[in-house]
């Protein structure tokens, strides 16, 4: 199985698995510093991403756009002066699928090419 951030999501399918309760402390490990949260039922992944000001939160929040637009698969994108809030899931399944693991890694790299951070 290839590293996170070297893969790619596959479509997203109303019938495809949630992540199973042996997978998932396998994937988190993975993505350190990310959160589970529970919202409505459904589990999700999150991350506050810090910047010097509005304009560098700005550039991220485009930038993680790119990649969902890239593969498909789209995040919750909180912009603020300064703080970033990326959440993951997948609407179809209302879950976690392997594609949020894949995407939160491939956030944390996009992350680490940010200019401004804090
Ligand atoms: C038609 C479109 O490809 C689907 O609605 C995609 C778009 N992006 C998506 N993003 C996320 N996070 N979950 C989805 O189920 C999803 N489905």
């Amino acid at each position: 199985m290839n590293a996170l951030n070297k893969a790619h999501c596959e479509a997203c399918r109303a019938d495809a698995p949630q992540v199973s309760d042996e997978e998932l402390p396998v994937l988190i490990k993975q993505i350190p510093d990310w959160n589970i949260e529970v919202r409505d039922g459904i589990m999700q992944l999150e991350k506050i991403f810090l910047f010097k000001n509005f304009k560098h939160a700005l550039a991220f929040t485009n930038a993680v756009g790119e990649i969902s637009e890239a593969e498909g698969h789209h995040p919750g994108l909180l912009t603020e002066w300064g703080k970033v809030t990326v959440t993951w899931w997948s609407h179809s399944i209302k879950g976690l699928h392997r594609n949020d693991f894949i995407m939160a890694a491939r956030t944390d790299e996009v992350a680490q090419n940010a200019e401004g951070r804090k």
